[in-house]
């Protein structure tokens, strides 16, 4: 497997270390609560089985107050997986209970913390947030369970108030503080400082959550793991509320490829992971999304196309393949396509083209991409024949 991007050797200060890294994967509870998305009791465990094999740390696999059907899933989802599973809680004993209930591996507790959230969404005092989040907490230790507790809306906290509410439920002995970007407003430096002062305030493990508002939630999911967390929260694809989550795949392999962290992931299973997440959430992976789209390994540029068919890594990452997450290259036929691109697909389709050939076939892919039409397998095999390139029969072995 590729190493780390020799790019950033001496190009570069090159002193981002990432030493430990858990996915924590939140594709069947904030992935889901994109809206009109849904998944049913099946889609569920047919999601969270893939996760599970393919070594996920810990799968939230719901908020189990939300309905019988979700308690049901979470049961059994927790019954029947070798990661950690978790179940989302408010601080509202009715929520406490039910994921104790659901017999799950950790309880995720969350409150709001900015004074809007507090204003506005919780309708509580900075005081009575704390207290509500401490009795949670001490409920789910007394229950014999791992807590992850979120500071809803960190990033638009007060600092004072945040360090204080870090340190009470440090006290009250939590295992987990996540740290929430719920509105993704952070940018990766000043999320790392928040990060690191946290850090500096607990002994808890820490974990992140973030957001995609501005397209910046993978890489603030980094630079929080940069800053010392231990772990990230991500959705497959990114779904999750408004613009989504940290993708699990741009996590996953940005942490394999440019930090050389060994995640411990079946990344060869991405792109399946992606398709169940794409059929079940009704929510389309767009072309140009990374790692999973149907572009993110697909060249259509002659410049590109003629590199790439001599050596993968003129102009792609070169330590991620598509064979890294389970994809396929495809060298697409179109208005940018040059002689090196079409000689390759008639090759690859059994035709024995001259140099001149090649020519002919190119300007009919070039026009027909201008003229804004798709080439596709079909049109493609017709221009090479309206051309008369030569196609040998293929020889069937045993027979004369
Ligand atoms: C940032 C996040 O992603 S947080 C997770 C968000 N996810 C979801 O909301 C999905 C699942 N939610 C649900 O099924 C429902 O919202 C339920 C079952 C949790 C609650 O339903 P309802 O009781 O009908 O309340 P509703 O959803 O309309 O309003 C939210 C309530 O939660 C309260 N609340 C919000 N955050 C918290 C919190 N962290 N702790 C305690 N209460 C909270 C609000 O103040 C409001 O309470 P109120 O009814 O006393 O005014
Ligand atoms: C429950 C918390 C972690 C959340 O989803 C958010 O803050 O976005």
């Amino acid at each position: 497997m590729p190493r780390r991007v020799e790019f950033f050797e001496g190009t570069l200060s090159n002193t981002s270390e990432i030493s430990t890294a858990q996915i924590f994967d939140t594709t069947l509870r904030d992935g889901e609560q994109s809206p009109r998305t849904s998944f049913s009791y099946d889609d569920k465990r047919e999601i969270a089985a893939r996760l599970d094999a393919m070594g996920t740390h810990v799968i939230e696999a719901g908020f189990p107050v939300n309905s019988d059907a979700e308690f049901a899933a979470v049961r059994d989802i927790a019954a029947d997986t070798t990661a950690t599973v978790c179940g989302l809680a408010r601080v509202v004993d009715a929520d406490v209970e039910a994921a104790i209930d659901a017999d799950v591996d950790m309880v995720h507790v969350f409150v709001s913390t900015s004074d809007v959230q507090l204003e506005d969404s919780m309708h509580a005092s900075r005081e009575e947030a704390v207290e509500r989040s401490i009795r949670s907490i001490e409920r789910v230790r007394e229950a014999g369970i791992d807590v992850m507790f979120s500071p809803m809306d960190a990033t638009r906290t007060d600092g004072e108030f945040l360090v204080e509410v870090v340190e009470a439920v440090s006290e009250a002995g939590v295992d987990w503080i996540n740290v929430p970007d719920t509105c993704g407003v952070a940018t990766p430096t000043r999320f790392a400082d928040l990060i690191a002062t946290i850090d500096a305030h607990t002994d808890a493990k820490i974990d992140v959550h973030t957001h995609d508002d501005f397209g910046l939630a993978t890489a603030n999911a980094i630079a929080g793991m940069e800053a010392g967390a231990a772990s990230a929260q991500v959705s497959v694809n990114g779904i999750g509320e408004r613009a989504g989550n940290a993708a699990y795949e741009e996590v996953v392999m940005a942490l394999e490829s440019l930090y050389d962290v060994d995640t411990g992931i079946d990344t060869t299973q991405i792109r399946a992971l992606a398709d169940l997440v794409e059929r079940t959430s009704a929510m389309e992976i767009p072309a140009n999304k990374p790692v999973v789209g149907r572009n993110a390994f697909a060249h259509e540029s002659g410049i590109h196309a003629a590199g790439v068919i001599e050596n993968s890594a003129t102009f792609e990452p070169g330590v991620m393949t598509p064979e890294m997450v389970g994809a396929e290259r495809e060298l697409v036929m179109g208005k940018h396509t040059g002689t090196h691109s079409v000689r390759e697909r008639l090759a690859d389709a059994g035709f024995e083209p001259t140099d001149e050939e090649v020519r002919a076939v190119t300007r009919r892919v070039k026009d027909h991409g201008a003229a804004k039409e798709r080439v596709t397998d079909d049109t493609f095999e017709r221009f090479a024949r309206e051309v008369g390139v030569r196609r040998p029969e293929p020889v069937t072995e045993g027979v004369q």
